[in-house]
């Protein structure tokens, strides 16, 4: 090998132990931010740690009292002491046996119950902390992350946190001491049987850990493929009319099939992997119990030990069995933990981009004036594509725009920059002259209110899917808010009227009134700026007429956005913006765009050729 490749070697080397470094750093402060949170309850921390080395201390006193009442009743029955004296003699170990057994017992309980509560408490912390965080983060990074994935590191990666204090911190504390003076005790008492007696736990430890940490990386595994299946499910739910419609239960059936299957073959790696293993430690167990049978009887024979200390050995190893074993559980604890826990903080570490500026104030509405500074904007996950250029103008109290355009030309988005859903990458958007990033998130979502193109309903009354915005509204507001959606008296006709549940338990209501629910819902705000976002689409012309009549004279006290298809649902607007590929095209009042015969008038004639449906 020449030098170079040694070199190049040498670095591949130093890279790799430098991202293994990296990697146990990480891993490190992971499980120390956990342990930190877990240190926050100190009281129940002491509790649960005290019980603990009460439960180790009894736990170990057990051989020790076997091994003194078997000696007793050795030398009873070999003194020749009457029946009912050797009885007697008995009786004083045996009760201290389960005086020490019940004590260990009440130990271990409170152990579990201090233990988990501190588990919950942090779990509950980080719940909330979660929850939070998730309400704060921007658009852009929902738009990234799938809600199934979120659900996911909320409910079981929390739940890995939970478990890390009693499955892994209270463990090392229990198992430490269980093996540790337990086997100083044996090789005190007789170091080669005590060596023969503790034979099996390097074996039981490196194979229960190994087995452990296997069986982990085919549980991840089995997890994936587990959520890609709810995620099938999921979907066909959600879309259970088109998979009916289109005749695709046997193709979603052997989607389902594919994925379960690979699961069922995951489910059976665990078993092999977890049952020779379990079998190994037993036999290993078993085998060094023979050889203590083997030379401690030797060593009875020899009178070199008593039948007691035999009997303390035997006993010691039955009950150092299961902490060995359990030496596995804790290395998953540790491994659990660390994996969940990063996936947890890296979320709630997540940088929230669209917040309150250090100097923000609550917006202060006095003109109502709304105004676009030649804004530029580019969806943060595809930085490189412009979707609006340079688009400026003026909005004032009063004053109904309408937005129109081909597909895709950027007039959602627009909408959505207005109450800082995505912040502008250039120019600047303001309500009375304040720019909208300088003023409290709060406050500007009070102003700004987007009636969006997805109805969206909680599984709740109409009532208070209608006061949404404001749970404290009387029941006359909320009627009139009915009433101005066109829905008054539909909702009256149904046999619980506003009490009514409605979303994906309830009544199921048509796309028109759906979306009239969430007009209704918006007129509760009183907001400056509202925005309709082609949220008339669903309802029939008619009603449409009669909600636009109801919003003209809503509209007096406020700008008014109508992103639309139909032109009939904006030709009475003050002034009608024509957006395509992200630029505003065409400008001006109905009568003025017709005049210019352009692409205002293309789309007109189009929608009003003689013969075509409207
Ligand atoms: N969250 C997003 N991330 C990345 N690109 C997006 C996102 N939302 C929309 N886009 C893209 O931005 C462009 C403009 O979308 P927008 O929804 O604003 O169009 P639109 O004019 O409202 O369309 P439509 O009339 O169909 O509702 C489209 O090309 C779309 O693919």
């Amino acid at each position: 090998m020449n030098s170079d490749a040694v070199g190049s070697a040498t670095n591949a080397l130093n890279s790799l132990t430098h991202v293994e470094a990296a990697r146990w750093g990480r891993d490190l402060s992971t499980l120390l931010r956990i342990t930190r949170m877990n240190f926050r309850h100190p009281w129940q921390v002491a509790f649960a740690m005290g019980s603990t080395i009460m439960a180790a201390i009894l736990q170990l006193l057990i051989p020790q009292l076997l091994g003194r009442a078997v000696d007793q009743a050795q030398t009873a029955i070999g003194g020749g002491v009457a029946g009912s004296a050797a009885g007697q003699a008995l009786w004083t170990p045996a009760l201290l046996l389960l005086a020490v057994s019940a004590l260990r017992g009440l130990f271990t309980m409170a152990q579990n119950y201090f233990a988990e509560a501190v588990g919950h408490h942090v779990a509950y912390e980080l719940r909330l902390a979660y929850y939070d965080k998730i309400q704060r983060l921007s658009f852009s990074f929902h738009d990234r992350v799938h809600s199934g994935d979120l659900i996911t590191i909320g409910m079981l990666d929390l739940q890995g946190v939970r478990m890390y204090f009693s499955t892994a911190l209270v463990r090392v504390v229990l198992l430490t001491m269980l093996i540790g003076i337990g086997a100083y005790m044996m090789i005190s008492t007789d170091p080669m049987l005590g060596l023969v007696a503790l034979s099996f736990v390097p074996f039981v430890a490196w194979r229960s850990s190994t087995t452990q940490l296997r069986l982990r990386a085919t549980w991840l595994d089995l997890y994936e493929r587990l959520s890609v299946l709810s995620r099938v499910m999921k979907e066909n739910l959600a879309g259970i009319r088109v998979v009916r419609a289109f005749a695709a239960q046997s193709y979603e059936m052997l989607k389902f099939d594919r994925a379960s299957k690979t699961a069922l073959g995951l489910a059976k790696d665990l078993v092999d992997i977890y049952v020779p293993s379990t079998s190994a430690m037993t036999l290993s167990f078993f085998f060094a119990m023979g050889l203590v049978l083997w030379i401690g009887g030797n060593k009875l024979v020899a009178g070199e030990i008593s039948v007691g200390t035999m009997a303390t050995f035997l006993t010691f190893m039955t009950i150092l069995q299961m902490p060995v074993r359990q030496i596995g559980l804790m290395v998953n604890a540790f491994a659990r933990a660390s994996s969940c826990g990063s996936r947890l903080f890296g979320l709630l570490d997540q940088e929230i981009t669209i917040r309150d500026a250090l100097n923000a104030r609550p917006l202060e509405i006095s003109e109502g004036t709304l105004r676009f500074h030649h804004v530029s904007f580019a969806y943060p996950n595809v930085e490189n594509r412009a979707i609006l250029k340079n688009l400026s103008f003026e909005a004032r109290r009063g004053e109904t725009i309408a937005i129109v355009g081909p597909q895709g030309s950027g007039k959602s988005t627009m909408a959505h920059l207005i109450p800082r859903f995505y912040d502008v990458t250039g120019g600047a958007i303001t309500l009375d002259g304040q720019d909208i990033r300088n003023v409290t998130l709060e406050s500007l979502r009070k102003a700004v209110a987007v009636v969006q193109q997805d109805a969206f309903l909680f599984t709740t009354t109409i009532e208070n899917n209608i006061a949404y915005g404001d749970p404290w509204a009387k029941r006359q507001r909320i009627e009139h808010a009915g009433e101005f959606a066109q829905l008054h008296d539909y909702i009256l006709g149904l046999p619980a009227g506003y009490e009514t549940v409605v979303g994906e338990r309830g009544v199921s209501l048509s796309g028109g009134q759906r979306q009239r629910l969430t007009i209704a819902r918006t007129m509760m705000l009183r907001p400056s700026v509202v925005v309709f976002d082609d949220s008339m689409a669903a309802i029939d012309a008619g009603t449409e007429q009669r909600i636009r009549a109801a919003t003209r004279r809503f509209a007096k006290d406020r700008v008014t956005i109508i992103i639309a298809h139909r032109l009939s649902a904006l030709m009475h607007a003050d002034q009608i913006l024509f957006v395509d590929n992200g630029e505003i095209v065409e400008r001006g009042k109905h009568e003025e765009l017709l005049a210019k015969r352009g692409r205002y008038r293309a789309l007109y004639d189009l929608q009003t050729r003689p013969g075509d449906i409207i």
